[in-house]
């Protein structure tokens, strides 16, 4: 039966690569209008999901028999969906997406707005508008005449960020957003991110920082080993029972004295 609810709704979606399972039977909600955090250990299957659901990776079938994955967005299949109508809702930032081409920063922006124009048009005043606006909601707008491939790795970041926002997606997907970031920028990135679920995006993150999710998410997603181990609220997920037995380490959760989140303290145990 299809879904009515509103943002993503992944169902059974297994991928493997030779004969090794990588994502086993994984079930994602999020939310339209919120921040997901997608968590997990290294190697877990956090980009393999993005990527999944993204539909640059086909995900595979757990059983030979009974239903076959789901990805629904909006109550829309989002895999039935044309590649250019797919463009047009969603968004994937992926982690350190290099380019060998001798791009200029506003250039690489303006990949983001094909999707937007009919396939013979160049570039209008108002893709080039929404580009600048994009860029500078990523906190770019400095590199605009910049080569992409002359630029720091956070540098790169923000220009990735800013080639998805100007995409306008209503779901976009990100694999670790405040890699490279230094700590100002990384709460500027998560603004943006709050900022988008604030005007109804659908906003994924796969993030390692568990007290940035912490700080920004509204909810959390928990890979190991390829399955979802826990999902649901901040405070359901960010919990020492939970994280201790799937990162190895000891956790503490204390809370913030401003915002009543949670804060999180690791050692080895
Ligand atoms: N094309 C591939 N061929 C072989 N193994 C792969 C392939 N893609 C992913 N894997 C393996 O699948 C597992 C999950 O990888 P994935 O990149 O999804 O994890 P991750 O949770 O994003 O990790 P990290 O936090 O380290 O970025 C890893 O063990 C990885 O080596």
């Amino acid at each position: 039966m299809p879904t009515t609810q509103r943002g993503l709704t992944a169902e059974r979606v297994s991928w493997g690569i030779d004969g090794q399972l990588i994502l086993d039977d994984v079930g994602v909600l999020a939310p339209a209008g919120a921040v997901t955090g997608l968590l997990g250990p290294n190697g877990s299957g956090k980009s393999t999901l993005l990527r999944v659901l993204a539909g640059v990776q086909q995900a595979g079938r757990q059983a030979a028999s009974g239903p076959g994955p789901t990805t629904t967005f909006d109550g829309a299949d989002l895999r039935a969906l044309p590649r250019r109508e797919r463009a047009r809702v969603l968004a994937l930032v992926e982690q350190d997406a290099g380019t060998d081409l001798p791009l200029t920063v506003l250039d690489a922006v303006l990949l983001g707005r094909i999707p937007h124009r009919s396939l013979l048009a160049g570039d209008s005043d108002a893709d080039r508008a929404a580009a600048h606006t994009a860029l500078a909601a990523a906190g770019a707008q400095e590199l605009a005449d910049r080569e992409v491939g002359t630029l720091s790795g956070g540098e790169r970041q923000r220009v990735h960020m800013a080639r998805a926002l100007a995409q306008r997606p209503r779901l976009i997907l990100l694999d670790e957003p405040t890699n490279h970031l230094d700590i100002a920028a990384q709460l500027h990135a998560m603004r943006v991110l709050r900022d988008l679920a604030a005007d109804g995006v659908t906003v994924v993150a796969a993030l390692h920082d568990l007290n940035l999710a912490a700080s920004t998410c509204d909810h959390l997603v928990l890979l190991d080993g390829g399955r979802v181990v826990a999902a649901g609220p901040v405070g359901e997920v960010l919990v020492p029972a939970v994280l201790e037995p799937v990162y190895g380490v000891r956790v503490d959760v204390l809370t913030h004295p401003r915002t009543g989140r949670p804060v999180l303290s690791f050692d080895r145990g």
